[in-house]
Order: C-alpha cells, then structure tokens, then sequence
C-alpha cells in the first residue's frame, strides 16, 4: 500500500515547521510497512489532485496568504471536488483560514476556497497560546501552539473540538478547528501531528480506506511512549495553570 501526499506551496504557507506534519505521517507509515511519496507544489505547479491522498496546507502570514489566495481561486473546483471525493486535507491557521469564504483584514480581503462553512474577521490583539483541546476523533487531547489575529467564526459546520486551555477558533466560541468530511481545519501549529499521534492515525486511516476499501484492514497499534509523553507534558503544564486559576476564583467569591 502506498499514500501520496501533496504539500502545497510550502515555500508559503510553512509557519513553525507545519511540514514537521508530513514527517509524522510519512514515518508512521513506514513503521506500519506502509509506502509514501511526498509531492510539494509551487503557485505555477500544476496540481494532480487525482493523484493526492492526503493535502497539507500549512500557516502564513496575511501577505503569504494574500500572495495563495489568487492561485486558490484558479483550482478552488478542483479542490472543491477532491474534498467531497472524500479526499483528506489537514490545513493549519492560514491554511485553515484559506479553507473558509474569506480572512478579512485591515489590509483588505483574501477570498478563500469555500470549501468549509467558516469566515474569519481580523481582530485587534493576537492569540498566541499553547492550547489544548478535547475531541470526539480521539481520546487524548490535542495539544498544540496557535499565533493568529483572525477570528474564525463557523456557521454550520462542526468544530474539531473543545478548548480547555487556550484561546481557539475566536477566544469566545470556546471552540476550536472545524471538520468536514475528512478535511480537518485547525489553528494548532506545532507541528501538530508528532505529539498527537491519533489525529495522525485518524487521517492516515482515512485516506487508507478512501484509497484501499475493504482491503484495508486498520493500521496496526504502535508504542507512542514518547509522543503520549510530549502530549502528557502540554496537558498537565496547563491542567496546572487551570487548577490555579480556578482556586484563585474560589477564594475571590
Ligand atoms: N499562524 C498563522 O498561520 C497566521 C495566520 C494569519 N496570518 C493570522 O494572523 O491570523
């Protein structure tokens, strides 16, 4: 068995190591005797979405993403009809803001694919946090690093999960990401995937069945000793920080 994986213009769209991703997924693979093949695509490149299993998008800066946005508009049904193929994406902040209808900034504003049912409004101040959240993907938290001024806001579609550290999607919907079908959009850099090793399963499982059918049979499980390590460490830091905080609201009531 084999995935192919495409990154899009990491020369971009490449914020505190997003490609570490397809490092994790190209690795895990390859622990399960799984084959992979990495493509990487400039703005001028010619995208073989029929041949994609899974598309990373990766983090920018508003110029970045204003530089994507015009490329985007020129394959957005190409990508429209990989996504509902089933076809799996993993897109982080910019990239997760470019899945939506637009990024209005103070500097004008960058239409996005329209392949999610999200916007997001630049609003003043940055979040910038470590963040945890809880998800119904997977049972252990995910946990991550976001920078960002735009405010996602999601109309109908679900969110990736919970926040219970950090600031999320808007810093008031307690929400963060959004899912549909097997797209995944998050603001959770790190690179996400090393220490969230099941999100990195879910979507290698899903590009496998979507690829492989009934030939598929599950990936088989592997240690993660250090990656629940790294994840465990994020969690009880600002678990900490939470029980703190919730004791100093006690005494002040
Ligand atoms: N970290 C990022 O990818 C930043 C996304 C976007 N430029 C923002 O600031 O909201």
């Amino acid at each position: 068995m084999k995935l192919t994986i495409g990154h899009l213009f990491p020369d971009l769209l490449n914020l505190y190591g997003d490609r570490g991703n397809i490092q994790c997924m190209v690795q895990r693979l390859k622990w399960r005797g799984i084959d992979s093949e990495v493509k990487t695509y400039s703005l001028e490149d010619n995208i073989d979405f029929e041949n994609l299993d899974i598309i990373l998008l990766g983090g920018g800066s508003d110029r970045e993403q204003m530089l994507v946005c015009n490329r985007l508009k020129e394959i957005k049904d190409k990508f429209k009809s990989y996504v509902e193929d089933n076809g799996v994406v993993i897109a982080i902040c910019g990239g997760y803001q470019l899945l939506g209808k637009y990024y209005e900034t103070d500097d004008g504003k960058i239409d996005g694919l329209d392949i999610v049912d999200i916007y997001t409004v630049q609003e003043k101040g940055r979040l910038i946090n470590n963040i945890f959240i809880e998800s119904d993907l997977c049972e252990m938290p995910i946990v991550g690093f976001e920078n960002h001024g735009g405010r996602t806001y999601i109309n109908k579609n679900k969110p990736l999960g919970k926040v219970v550290f950090g600031k999320g999607n808007n810093g008031k919907s307690g929400y963060e990401g959004v899912v549909y079908k097997n797209v995944i959009g998050t603001y959770l850099h790190g690179p996400l995937l090393p220490k969230n090793p099941q999100l990195c399963d879910y979507l290698l499982t899903k590009a496998l069945e979507r690829k492989y059918g009934e030939l598929f049979k599950g990936l088989s499980p592997l240690e993660d000793k250090e990656e629940k390590e790294a994840n465990k460490y994020i969690v009880d830091r600002y678990s900490n920080k939470i029980e703190n905080f919730k004791e100093r609201i006690r005494k002040l009531i």
